[in-house]
């Protein structure tokens, strides 16, 4: 007999978030697998709303945190994805990159890492950029999802540094032919599309660049004017001749990340060194990121829901929620038949 139980996922999302991902294709297909889209008010008690089978999320601050947590120990069984302490790593950029150095995957034709990068906390410590080599990016050390999060700044030489505002991570530009490639994780299901990125920087450049430093933000969602110049003619030349790198090798990567991380929602950018050719390098990690850009994300993530509510097949922190289900912990909350799930 077929299953005639609906499942409902909220979700608490910020409004521009809310607009691109719960698209209206996307709520007709996981309806059709039998799971509701339900907003979340995050302006009310999450814990006198629902009831929900899963809660999905994306808002910053202490006080959400809170929400989630007191949602979570009275509500055990119903899965929020992903847990808030697991998040956090990703909202400073020293943490965010660590765990991809201390991924331990076998590698063999592709290697991958990071690019050699500090963090420097105050003025007086940007006189010292240590071995750093120029070109160096200088990104905000938070990134907490605010435009400020993502202003960076290109820093041809020394004296260019001094025009920064700690506390920020400076990472050595690694020159990777003006593409980089965004890995889209949705639990055990991987993507990668190619993007256009910062393109190389030549010793020339280097040389006669006297302004010091350069700006930019999201160059990777920047689209490309209609009937635009030569330039961007070249850069969507070289978008489309860029060759993927292994799906293979790319996936052993997004698992590693998801277990280490005990996250399902993320996505990960990488870049090839133009030097050598089969040495990547892993740049930035984002939590909950655009979805909607991600082909078929719609049928990618109603799969993810059905999973989740039949098979509860997500990454999570195991000794939390032994504490979590443990009897003392209260029961309640979550739609009728939740126990259903294995
Ligand atoms: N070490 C690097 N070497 C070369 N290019 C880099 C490096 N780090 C960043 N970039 C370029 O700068 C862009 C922005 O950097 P990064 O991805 O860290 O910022 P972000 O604001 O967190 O991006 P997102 O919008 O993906 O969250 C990258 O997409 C890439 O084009
Ligand atoms: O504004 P914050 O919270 O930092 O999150 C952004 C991520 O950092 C970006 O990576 C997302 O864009 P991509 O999906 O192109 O990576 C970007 O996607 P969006 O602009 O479609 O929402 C955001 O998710
Ligand atoms: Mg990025
Ligand atoms: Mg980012």
């Amino acid at each position: 007999m077929a299953d005639s139980r609906r499942f409902r996922i909220g979700y608490a999302l910020a409004p521009k978030k809310r607009q691109s991902f719960i698209q209206p294709s996307l709520v007709n297909i996981a309806g059709e697998r039998g799971i509701d889209l339900v907003p979340i008010d995050a302006a009310s008690p999450l814990s006198e709303q629902g009831p929900y089978d899963c809660v999905i999320h994306k808002l910053y601050g202490e006080d959400w945190k809170e929400q989630l947590n007191d949602f979570s120990e009275r509500n055990p069984s119903v899965p929020v994805v992903d847990q808030p302490d697991a998040i956090e790593r990703l909202h400073n950029r020293i943490s965010m990159l660590q765990v991809v150095s201390d991924l331990r995957i076998p590698q063999d034709k592709e290697t991958f890492g990071i690019p050699s990068q500090i963090v420097v906390y105050d003025s007086i410590a940007l006189s010292d950029s240590g071995a750093l080599k120029f070109p160096v990016i200088a990104k905000p050390l938070a990134a907490d999802g605010s435009a400020k999060s993502h202003k960076m700044s290109l820093v041809y030489h020394r004296d260019g540094l001094l025009k920064l505002n700690p506390p920020l991570v400076l990472q050595e530009f690694v020159n990777h032919g003006g593409v980089v490639f965004k890995v889209y994780v949705v639990g055990d299901h991987v993507k990668c599309v190619k993007r256009k990125s910062l393109p190389d920087v030549s010793l020339e450049k280097l040389g006669d660049s006297s302004e010091g430093l350069m700006s930019f933000s999201q160059v990777s969602n920047m689209t490309m004017q209609d009937g635009g110049s030569h330039e961007e003619y070249y850069e969507s030349m070289r978008l489309d001749a860029a060759e993927i790198p292994p799906l293979g090798f790319l996936t052993d990567i997004a698992r590693g990340l998801r277990r280490a991380m005990k996250l399902n929602l993320f996505n990960f950018d990488v870049i090839r060194d133009s030097k050598a050719g089969s040495h990547y390098f892993v740049i930035d990690i984002n939590y909950f990121p655009g979805y909607a850009k991600m082909p078929s994300y719609e049928t990618v993530l109603a799969a993810f829901f059905w999973n989740i509510v039949h098979k509860n097949d997500i990454e999570v922190d195991v000794e939390k929620e032994r504490k979590l289900l443990s009897p003392s912990s209260s029961p309640g909350g979550g739609s009728e038949g939740t126990e259903n799930r294995e």
